[in-house]
Order: structure tokens, then C-alpha cells, then sequence
């Protein structure tokens, strides 16, 4: 399968430039997946947290995944990236060359709370995915400072976490997802926990390392204002993917 030039047939594609689109055209998507479901538990006992999805996520589509509490958005991303298994329907990654855990670094996720090594410096924690990788450790220190630079908080480096406020903590927090250089970002919830400065500073480095890579970006998010500085919209209910939307499209609305 190869890029289109229009949005995605679910219509989760973005709005880009011309320059932009040629870049990626003749790409295949990044993940896709049919009548996929997730179900927890069995019995009178089961959740079923995510059914019936199917979308794709193509280069530099980046996306808001928008529902209420316990609209599925979490699930769906832990599916997308391969963190778990589908109970039914079937994901595959295309455009990463196979299943993203045989090859470490396609995907960057970022969590609600940043989840740093309280023992290991903010340089430290960024090199972990790299030396996990077998990565050379020079190389990766230089890689992790690198992608500290990228998020602007390089002079942080030498800090440990109890020593960061929690927008800093998410920010290196993101340059650990970026540090591998992924080609898929999946955020959850990345600012929920931070205030609208700390929020739109951590949202400006995601949307920069999309550029800058190349890759798409897809976050999940209760805050209206963090959604719409994504082009495309995907909205969950009840498990659900029950719209989906670019720019042009909710204005037309
Ligand atoms: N590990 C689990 N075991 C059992 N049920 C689960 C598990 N994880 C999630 N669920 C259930 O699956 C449903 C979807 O949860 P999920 O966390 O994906 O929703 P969400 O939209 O991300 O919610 P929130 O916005 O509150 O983070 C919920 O009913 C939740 O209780």
C-alpha cells in the first residue's frame, strides 16, 4: 500500500503543504488496523475497552484523539504501538518494518507522567532506550544531550528528576521518546498533568520533533486547546472511533 495524497480514508489525514506531502508521498502508513478490539477481562467480568477500529496513520499525520473517561484512548494507543495484544481485528506497522518491538526506536511513546529513573540524571534517562538498543554509551550520551538541545532544555542535563518541575520532567521525558529517532510518536495524555504554559511548551516540542523527523504524531488528550493544535481529530466513545476529522472539515461543520 502505498501514500495517498489525500487525507486517509477514514479521514484522519492533516492538512499540509504541497512541499510536504511530496515529501511523503509513496510511503506506506506507519500502523493500520481493521475491526480491532481489545477486551479485558472475561465473562460477566469483561471490559471491552477498544472495537470495531479501523483507521491508518500515515508520515506526518498528526492526529487528537479526543472521548470522554474510559473512552478507550489509552487502549487504543497501548494497540497502536504494540504495547498489547488485540483481543480480535488485526494491527500491523507497514511503514515500520514489521512489528515495532523487533525494531527498537520506531516508536516514541510519551506517558501522562513522565516516569524518570529518580537515581539516574536527566542524560541519563534519555540514553536509556539508546543503550537498551546496544547502542555505543558515548554515542548515546552524545545522541541523549542532543535531543535535550532538541526539546530546549539542554543546560538540564546534569539535573536528577526531584529536581525538575513536572513540565521539565515531561519535556525530558520527550526527548527520550525522540532520542531514537522514532518514526511513530504516541502520546497519552502527555500534558495532563501540567498547567496551559507547561502544556503548550511540551505540545510545541512534540509538533517540532513531527517536523523535524518526519514522523506522525498522534495524542491523546482531554483538553480541547491541546487537540486543536493537531491537524486531524479522532474521537472515541464507548470504545469506539466515532468521528474523524481534519481542519477543513470541522469548519465546514
Ligand atoms: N488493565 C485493565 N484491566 C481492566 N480494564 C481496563 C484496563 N485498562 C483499561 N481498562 C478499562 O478499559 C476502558 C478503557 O480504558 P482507557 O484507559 O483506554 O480509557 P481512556 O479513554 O484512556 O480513559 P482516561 O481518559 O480516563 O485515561 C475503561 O472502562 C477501563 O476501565
Amino acid at each position: 500500500m502505498r501514500r495517498r495524497h489525500l487525507p486517509a480514508q477514514t479521514g484522519a489525514g492533516s492538512e499540509r503543504e504541497p512541499d510536504e506531502a511530496e515529501a511523503w508521498a509513496e510511503q506506506p502508513p506507519l500502523v493500520e488496523c481493521r475491526d480491532l478490539a481489545c477486551t479485558f477481562g472475561t465473562g460477566e467480568a469483561a471490559v471491552v475497552a477498544v472495537h470495531g477500529v479501523s483507521l491508518q496513520v500515515w508520515p506526518g499525520d498528526q492526529i487528537g484523539v479526543m472521548g470522554p473517561s474510559g473512552s478507550g484512548k489509552s487502549t487504543l494507543l497501548h494497540l497502536l504501538g504494540g504495547l498489547r495484544p488485540a483481543t480480535a481485528g488485526t494491527v500491523g506497522w507497514p511503514g515500520l518494518g514489521g512489528h515495532p518491538l523487533g525494531v527498537p526506536g520506531r516508536i516514541g511513546f510519551i506517558f501522562q507522567g513522565p516516569s524518570l529513573v529518580p537515581s539516574l540524571d536527566v542524560v541519563e534517562n534519555v540514553t536509556l532506550p539508546l543503550l537498551m538498543a546496544d547502542a555505543d554509551p558515548a554515542e548515546a550520551i552524545r545522541r541523549a544531550r542532543a535531543a535535550l538541545d532538541a526539546v530546549g532544555i539542554g543546560t538540564l542535563a546534569a539535573r536528577v528528576p526531584d529536581e525538575l518541575s513536572g513540565g521539565q520532567a515531561q519535556r525530558v521525558a520527550v526527548a527520550r521518546a525522540l532520542v531514537c529517532q522514532p518514526r511513530l510518536l504516541l502520546a497519552d495524555e502527555p500534558t495532563g498533568q501540567l498547567d496551559h504554559a507547561a502544556a503548550d511548551v511540551v505540545m510545541t516540542s512534540l509538533l517540532d520533533a513531527r517536523a523535524r523527523l518526519g514522523a506522525a504524531l498522534v495524542v491523546s488528550t482531554h483538553d480541547p486547546l491541546i487537540a486543536d493544535r493537531l491537524s486531524g481529530r479522532w474521537v472515541m466513545r464507548d470504545g469506539a472511533v466515532t468521528g474523524t476529522s481534519s481542519p477543513a472539515e470541522r469548519v465546514a461543520r
